[in-house]
């Protein structure tokens, strides 16, 4: 493809790619120049340039020699819809899901419906890229733009048709997944997250909202929790696009969920739909994970699916890593399960999903991301203080940060709380503690394999050490 069919400017230059990173450039490259929160990409035009970029896409103002300037007062946007064009064709059928919590949840079970469907289908977001066969990270929930784009055109060349991916609000704001036509929209609930990076909680939601105003195609369907307080505005924004509605939660038109009561080993839903009642075993604990479903529920509908399959698929999902896995049982007789909740609202969901399986003390170990939203901190804490019956504070990844000011912020709101800096000894001890009618959760890292200490990564993985501390 030639940059004139790509950009529709009089200009017969071969296009090989896009590139964000001028480090990643090569001959042929189109460079995106993007005022970024670390760097001005407007900076590394010229040695883009040098690297062979044939086009510069910047704002109007950026100073471009000697290739065209694509310009535009929103360059990533306009990068994003040109990496498009370049990168497709795409899968038949892409969702996106954004919320505060339950996107990973969300798309991965969607993409495990889809299969049992028949459909070759993919997740993208904080696991990776998952398919059947493989799952590969990359690092971001929301990956950056070429990547994204890579990877969905990738998924289309091994004959994938679903895909489901995660848009963070970091990903909307910077328009880092876009240009892919999206058929529906999922919003799972909103509570409080990432103050570091915008301004408030208006601008949170608001970054959030892009999905329905914009990014999810003409005629398309939005999913929605009715639970969250939030809905009614996220209603709002999907009736003015004209979108189709599909509600879910216990109040919901579309699907309704009528009650939940906990299992040994799950929960049992009676569900509403088309009128009709039907009863479903879930294999997984916790309303939280039963709102998940539904909502992957209602993205499978959306797409095509039929009911009675969708909801005997609902029955066979299979847990996803790291959210209320069960890692181990300790030998006093307690089980440990690994979490992610790294928001208040996310732990007291964990907490409540464990609260009807404990007869003893339920035991929350748990600590707080560094160079992340400080203001989560001590709410954490309270939450945990008030759910749990022992609290002990660690270090999740400090980063950049020293790890006991962070601890010091959590414990600000937890009170009655022990303070562990080191993580497998905050295990151990939480493991000791523990008798056979307890039970031990251990928030925050989920599936991570890593603590970011510092801008180095030492291996670590919760549901790992909690083996080892039990054995
Ligand atoms: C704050 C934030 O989101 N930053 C992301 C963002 O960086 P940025 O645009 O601000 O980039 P920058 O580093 O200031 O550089 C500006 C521009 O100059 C370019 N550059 C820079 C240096 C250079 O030598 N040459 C060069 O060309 C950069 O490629 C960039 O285009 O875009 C980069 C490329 O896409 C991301 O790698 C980077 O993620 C950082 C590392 C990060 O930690 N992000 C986290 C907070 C994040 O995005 N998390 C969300 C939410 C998680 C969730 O809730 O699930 C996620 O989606 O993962
Ligand atoms: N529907 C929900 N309501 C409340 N809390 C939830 C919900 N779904 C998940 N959680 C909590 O949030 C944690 C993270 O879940 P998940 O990874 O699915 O969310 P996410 O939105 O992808 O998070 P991230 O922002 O890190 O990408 C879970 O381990 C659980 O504690
Ligand atoms: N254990 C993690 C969870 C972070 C989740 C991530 N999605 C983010 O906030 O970027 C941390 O705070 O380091
Ligand atoms: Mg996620």
């Amino acid at each position: 493809m030639n940059l004139g069919e790509l950009a529709g400017i009089a200009n017969d230059s071969e296009v090989t790619g896009f590139a964000i990173d001028h480090r990643k450039v090569v001959r042929g490259n189109v460079f995106g120049a993007f005022r970024g929160s670390r760097f001005n990409g407007e900076d590394f035009i010229g040695e883009a340039i040098a690297n062979g970029a044939v086009a510069i896409v910047a704002s109007p103002d950026a100073k471009v020699e000697g290739v065209p300037h694509l310009a535009a007062d929103e360059p990533r946007k306009l990068f994003a819809e040109l990496a498009a064009r370049y990168y497709a064709p795409y899968p038949e059928v892409v969702v996106a899901v954004t919320g505060t919590n339950g996107k990973t949840s969300t798309v991965e079970m969607t993409r495990q419906m889809w299969r049992m469907a028949g459909h070759r289908s993919a997740s993208i977001g904080t696991l990776g890229v998952t398919t059947a066969d493989d799952q590969v990270t990359t690092g971001l929930t929301t990956p950056d733009i070429v990547t994204f784009l890579n990877n969905v055109a990738g998924l289309k060349k091994l004959g994938i048709s679903h895909v489901a991916y995660e848009a963070s609000s970091h990903g909307l704001d910077q328009y880092r997944a876009e240009g892919v036509p999206v058929r529906a929209a999922a919003f799972t609930n909103f509570s409080r997250d990432h103050l570091d990076y915008h301004p408030d909680m208006d601008a949170y939601f608001a970054a959030k909202m892009r999905l329905f105003d914009e990014v999810v195609e003409p005629g398309g369907t939005a999913v929605l929790w009715t639970a969250d307080p939030k809905s009614g505005q996220v209603i709002e924004h999907a009736m003015k696009r004209g979108l189709n509605i599909i509600t879910v939660g216990p109040d919901a038109e579309t699907i309704a969920l009528v009650s939940r009561a906990p299992t040994p080993l799950g929960q049992s839903l009676v569900i509403r739909f088309g009128g009709k009642e039907y009863k479903l075993s879930l294999p997984l604990i916790g309303a939280y994970q039963a709102a998940n479903v539904l909502v992957s529920a209602g993205l499978v509908l959306a797409t095509g699916g039929e009911w009675a399959a969708t909801l005997s698929a609902m029955g066979r999902v299979a847990p996803v890593r790291g959210r209320l896995e069960r890692a181990v049982i300790s030998r006093a007789g307690a089980p440990v399960y690994v979490d992610y909740a790294h928001t208040a609202d996310a732990l007291e969901a964990a907490i409540e999903a464990l609260r009807p399986h404990v007869e003893g003390k339920l035991i929350t170990v748990f600590g707080a991301g560094g160079d992340r939203d400080a203001g989560k901190r001590a709410p954490m804490g309270e939450v945990a203080a008030r759910l749990s019956d022992v609290v002990i504070v660690t270090d999740d990844n400090p980063r950049g940060e020293d790890p006991a000011l962070i601890r010091s912020a959590i414990m600000q709101g937890a009170s009655g709380a022990t303070e562990i800096g080191g993580r497998r000894e905050a295990i151990a001890e939480a493991i000791r503690l523990a008798g056979p009618k307890d039970i031990i959760l251990l928030a925050g890292k989920g599936h991570e394999t890593g603590q970011i200490i510092g801008n180095k990564v030492f291996p670590f993985d919760d549901a790992k050490v909690a083996r080892e501390c039990a054995a």
